[in-house]
């Protein structure tokens, strides 16, 4: 019998087409109703339970070793939409999910690298076959199986079934330690990451090879922040202001993650090309869909075999077009600069002060065309919209959800303003502000994992776990939730960091930008994200802002969305409604 399902869990939308005769029966057998995220509802749970069984039937029955890549660990919300898209949109993937699981099964099977791990300890089926299984686990059930192997193998390593072979996780300051100091030509944060992205072929060869911009943005949005900070505060106030319209004092259903990510973008982009361009609703678009665009390119092109890739490539991604949509909104600004810096050399009055214009004045050869600067600027979108989106809306839900927070952080926004005014140096004086968000983060930041890489070569680390060249390699970020880092972990408490900064005596250690074994939230070690001091500066400006302007609350008042996971990235709810009224007391 032919059964068309369409199925919606929570924000997941899946829809395929089976040849099965009795869906609902079989899927009960495959887990238990406690690895049912708790989050969901029962009416969601048997929905979940219809998914799971068709995500069986596609990725595992295959038999299949489907290659759809981790990780900006933050971006897994994007990818599951997308990836349950193209499902359902294209007959091609169709076919690549009867046919390509075969051979990138068999091909598995040769694989040396997979046997050379067999000593390190298994999370789900280890078996050759029964490891597909794995794979479906990990993508439902992600951060269960990560929670269980810290919980059996802290302090050393566990594997678990990817979608594209086994991933390592390791834990305990030792190996992480390990990790970070390893060199890129041991464990590499660049490769990993292309992987993921599929970069040479979703951005193409110049990002892929060259990640320039990177170096940019690190040092555009570490040292200068004192000088960007009023351009941020005003483009925060004047998002915010169009984004929410409130009539008198009543109440007004926002929903929260779509409007956060246009003040994100917004305010972003105000630093990456300034005014008037960083409002321009088409080119606000163009960078949301960006980073869609992308993800789904690389969902797709990692479901071919690397031989197939580079066609894959050029079938399924649209960034030439997203290129060609940049360019109409950048190339006489980008043009007059270029007259501009022939007429006054490198510097000139009103020289702008943004990311645009500091990739212009290192860019060569090539890298100075209106695309390729584009490309770049669409690349810094990538990296900063929908990571900040999505841990401010859950910062905002944590508030919202729990007004009687407001108080203790109108107090403290209201003393500090008081004294210095809206400035970089009023932000770092707002210890609850960055508490409560710091907070927020470890109890739901973007995922069960970090510090993704891929080794280059054969590594052993000191405790005798030997990893294979081509291996990812991750690090447990579980010891968020551990009552050895963190007294009562499970529990939301927005003062912890604030209490712990004054029971240390000294500013820096627990402040939101640090990072640490016990605080992975940004990563750890060189390649930790070089945003977090922008992004952590512009979210809090973002917090004081909302609790000096605002009263909020849940619609179900009292009540946290729930959040979803897929793999091991944990998404904010996407679809709940924070109510904003203007600021009664
Ligand atoms: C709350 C928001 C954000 C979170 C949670 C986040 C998290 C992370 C994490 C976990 C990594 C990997 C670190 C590692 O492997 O050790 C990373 C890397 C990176 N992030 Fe972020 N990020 C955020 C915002 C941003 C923003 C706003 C930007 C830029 C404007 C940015 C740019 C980057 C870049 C370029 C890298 C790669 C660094 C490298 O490979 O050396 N991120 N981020």
């Amino acid at each position: 019998m032919l059964l068309t399902s369409t199925v919606t869990v929570s924000r997941l939308h899946f829809s395929f087409s089976s040849h099965v005769s009795k869906p609902f029966e079989v899927v009960e057998n495959f887990g238990s109703s406690e690895s049912v995220p708790s989050a969901l509802t029962a009416s969601n749970k048997s929905s979940l339970s219809v998914l799971t069984y068709q995500i069986h039937k596609a990725l595992v029955r295959g038999p299949g070793h489907l290659t759809f890549r981790p990780v900006h660990v933050e971006l897994f919300g994007v990818l599951e939409r997308h990836f349950s898209r193209l499902m359902s949109d294209s007959s091609l993937l169709i076919l690549a999910l009867a046919v390509l699981p075969v051979i990138l099964f068999l091909s598995s099977l040769l694989k040396p690298a997979n046997r050379k791990l067999s000593r390190i300890p298994t999370i789900g089926p280890s078996a050759p076959l029964l490891s597909y299984y794995g794979v479906y686990k990990f993508l439902i059930h992600g951060p269960d199986m990560i929670r269980e192997g810290y919980n059996k193998y802290k302090g050393s390593a566990f594997k678990i079934a990817d979608l594209n072979g086994w991933h390592v996780i390791v834990s305990g300051p030792s190996l992480i330690e390990e990790l970070r100091k390893a060199g890129d030509d041991q464990l590499s944060s660049k490769e990993a990451l292309n992987e993921l992205v599929q970069a040479q072929y979703t951005f193409g060869p110049s990002v892929h090879d060259n990640p320039y911009h990177i170096s940019i943005l690190r040092s555009q949005l570490t040292r200068n922040l004192a000088e960007i900070f009023p351009e941020v505060h005003d483009e925060i106030v004047s998002s915010f202001t169009d984004a929410i319209s409130l009539t008198g004092d009543e109440w007004t259903a926002v929903p929260a993650l779509a409007t956060m990510m246009q003040v994100i973008c917004r305010t972003s982009n105000r630093i990456f090309v300034g005014l008037p361009k960083c409002r321009d609703p088409d080119y606000s678009a163009l960078n949301v869909q960006f980073t869609i665009d992308v993800i789904k390119g690389a969902v797709t092109i990692n479901l071919f075999p690397d031989i197939l890739k580079p066609i894959a490539g050029r079938l399924f991604t649209n960034v030439n077009a997203s290129i060609s949509r940049g360019v109409r909104h950048l190339e006489r600004m980008i043009l007059e600069r270029y007259r501009a810096m022939e007429e006054f050399g490198d510097d000139w009055p009103d020289k702008p002060n943004d990311t645009l214009q500091r990739l212009m004045d290192v860019a060569q050869s090539e890298e100075r065309t209106v695309r390729a600067l584009v490309l770049r600027i669409l690349a810094a979108n990538f990296a900063a919209i929908h990571s900040s989106s999505m841990s401010f809306t859950q910062a905002l839900y944590y508030l919202a959800a729990n007004p009687e927070f407001v108080g203790p952080l109108r107090e403290e926004v209201d003393a500090v303003i008081s004294a210095e005014g809206w400035s970089k140096a009023a932000m770092d004086k707002m210890r609850k502000i960055d508490s409560f968000l710091k907070e927020s983060q470890r109890m739901m930041g973007p995922g069960a994992l970090s510090m993704m890489r891929k080794a280059m070569r054969d590594v052993a680390f000191g405790d005798g776990t030997f990893i294979p060249a081509g291996t990812i390699v991750s690090v447990a970020a579980m010891v968020h939730h551990d009552e050895a880092a963190y007294e009562a972990p499970d529990v939301f408490d927005p003062w912890r960091f604030a209490s712990m900064r004054d029971e240390a005596g000294e500013g820096t250690k627990y402040q939101m930008v640090s990072t640490s074994v016990d605080y992975l939230v940004f990563g750890y070690g060189r390649h930790a994200c070089p945003g977090r001091f922008f992004v952590v500066n512009e979210m809090k400006a973002m917090l004081a802002h909302v609790v000096m302007t605002y009263d909020v609350k849940m619609e179900e008042e009292g009540v946290l969305p729930p959040h979803s996971h897929f793999k091991s990235s944990f998404v904010p709810n996407r679809n709940a409604k924070v109510l904003f009224r203007k600021r009664q007391e």
